[in-house]
């Protein structure tokens, strides 16, 4: 079971951070004093209003953006740029329209591994492609597979750099309910061979509670931080039927809600 293979070492730590970016009316304080430890193979999910940092928040994680106080430490380094070992999956899933999915996945491959030979890197592709059920899908263009496909490719994309974290930002918020739920749990299969760390900015509790190991539920902005971290008990391999049936499901379900609707409600919610 995988967590059993989790290292009680964090593999990153943020440490009191803040993020303020300047405006015309002077410094606009988007995130102040956030603090997470995150275990090597853990799966943490962030929620949070919209517009109080999340993006911003794992931004300084992939190395897009620094902090303007305190650190983001992986393996107890800062983190000071974008690098192979995170890599970022979008929403709008970021293929290049021209390219076919075997194209967009070994371009990224390429960049990354120049040395390797065409069949090792091809290879590679393969290997990510099937992982996520695509093999049939190789020289279709982006114009030409479904947003689940799509993101699908994006994240065979990322997996083929074999990135020590993966992040994900909101994933699945474009994708029908069916999509959704079926991408979700290959995600869960993913993650169980590759033993990335995951961290997945999300708006839908239900995943999150599928999903995690750990909630981070943050504040409003501005000046936004954590304000509470919910352990999901949930044993793995999960399933879906299972957990639902679980009267821990609709505790943790009610205590995300009321943080976030009550406790933290947003006007424009
Ligand atoms: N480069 C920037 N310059 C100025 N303000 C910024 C910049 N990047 C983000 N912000 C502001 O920081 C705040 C947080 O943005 P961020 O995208 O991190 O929020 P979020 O929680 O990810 O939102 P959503 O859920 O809607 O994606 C917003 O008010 C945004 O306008």
């Amino acid at each position: 079971m995988i967590a059993n293979s989790v290292s009680l070492e964090p593999l990153l730590a943020i440490r009191n951070v803040s993020k303020s970016f300047p405006t015309p009316n002077g410094p606009y304080t988007v995130l102040e004093d956030v603090n997470l430890a995150v275990r090597q193979g853990e799966f943490v999910c962030i929620i949070g209003h919209s517009g109080c940092g999340k993006t911003t928040l794992l931004n300084m994680v992939a190395g897009f953006a620094t902090p303007t106080t305190g650190e983001v430490l992986l393996r107890s380094e800062p983190i000071a740029r974008p690098g192979p070992d995170r890599m970022v999956v979008f929403q709008g899933y970021a293929l290049l329209p021209w390219l076919t999915a075997f194209e967009n996945i070994y371009l990224a491959v390429d960049a990354v591994w120049p040395t390797k030979s065409r069949s090792e890197k091809t290879t590679i592709v393969q290997t990510n492609l099937a992982r996520v059920g695509l093999s049939d899908a190789a020289e279709k263009k982006p114009a030409q597979l479904s947003g689940g496909m799509k993101q699908r490719v994006a994240i065979a994309r990322a997996l083929s750099i074999q990135p020590e974290v993966l992040i994900l930002d909101e994933p699945f918020g474009a994708l029908d309910a069916i999509t959704k739920e079926e991408l979700q749990e290959q995600l869960l299969q993913i993650w169980n061979t590759s033993r990335a760390t995951v961290l997945m900015i999300t708006h839908d509790i239900d995943e999150a509670l599928f999903l995690a190991d750990r909630l981070v539920m943050m504040t409003n902005g501005p000046a936004a931080h954590i304000g509470e971290v919910l352990t999901i008990p949930f044993t793995r391999p999960r399933n879906r039927t299972r957990i639902m049936e679980d009267p821990r499901y609709y505790d943790l379900r009610n205590h995300a809600l009321d943080f976030l609707y009550r406790r933290f409600a947003h006007q424009s919610d």
